[in-house]
């Protein structure tokens, strides 16, 4: 049976601009789940893979943290909503990122933070069957042939409203190509390629690519203007 009240593994619970994809420049919170087992070498938050029981805190270490660690506190979708206004947020969009948020049920949290006025995303790799609300915008960031062994899944796919592929070689595009013939996206998703780590040659290979395909270029705005 499932628990009345959900637990969330929160790592981070911050607010910022959203850098990547097609909410760019929009005000956001960001709450980071701890865990993920997928295991893509370049992946920018690795303290997020390991959730382990000595790593739990209480939330009020969890937000003062001022590095990034594999610390983790236990929250449920309440406690959550009453961190916002604690915290003095004002955004009202929310990022559900981790780690790989899509382990968990997010129905209860995106019902809970849905009927309080916020609009959710999830950024997700597209190899966990995702339990989302509705009206969640979803962004799939495909993972191929990563050491995890996880597999992309034809239904996250197709319920994806944005695709956004991190690339830093023609391999990367041809295997997004190939992923997009096996499970085609619906016809109104926006795909963007993102390149990884800033690499000034994966830049260029997603702009001249983006241009030649009519695709959308994400930069991670957040790293190059060194917020969060
Ligand atoms: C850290 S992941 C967390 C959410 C989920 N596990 C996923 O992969 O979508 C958030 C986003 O950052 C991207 N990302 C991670 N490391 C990156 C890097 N070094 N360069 C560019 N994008 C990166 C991922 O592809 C994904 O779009
Ligand atoms: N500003 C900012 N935008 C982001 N978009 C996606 C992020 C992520 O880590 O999932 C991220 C992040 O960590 N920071
Ligand atoms: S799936 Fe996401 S969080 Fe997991 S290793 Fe890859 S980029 Fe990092
Ligand atoms: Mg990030």
């Amino acid at each position: 049976m499932k628990p009345i009240t959900t637990l969330y593994p929160v790592n981070e619970l911050f607010e910022t601009i959203q850098g990547e994809g097609v909410f760019t420049g929009t005000p956001a919170i960001f709450l980071r789940l701890q865990g993920c087992p997928v295991g893509c070498p370049w992946c920018d938050t690795q303290h997020t893979w390991e959730k382990s029981a000595d790593k739990q805190v209480d939330a009020q270490t969890m937000l003062t943290k001022t590095s990034a660690t594999a610390e983790w506190a236990e929250l449920t979708a309440l406690q959550l909503l009453a961190l916002f206004t604690e915290q003095g947020f004002s955004a009202r969009h929310v990022v559900i990122t981790g780690g790989e948020p899509a382990m968990f049920d997010l129905q209860e949290l995106g019902e809970t933070l849905e009927k309080a006025g916020y609009q959710l995303q999830i950024e997700t790799s597209g190899t966990f069957a995702l339990q989302v609300t509705a009206d969640t915008w979803v962004t799939v960031s495909p993972k191929l042939d990563m050491p995890g062994g996880y597999l992309v899944r034809p239904d996250c796919m197709q319920r994806a409203n944005e695709i956004k592929h991190p690339v830093a070689m023609q391999k990367h595009i041809d295997a997004l190509d190939n992923l997009l013939q096996r499970c085609p996206p619906r016809s109104d998703a926006i795909i963007a390629l993102q390149p990884i780590s800033q690499r000034p040659r994966a830049t260029q290979l997603a702009i001249t690519t983006c241009i030649k395909r009519n695709w959308r270029l994400s930069v991670q705005l957040h790293k190059y203007l060194n917020i969060e």
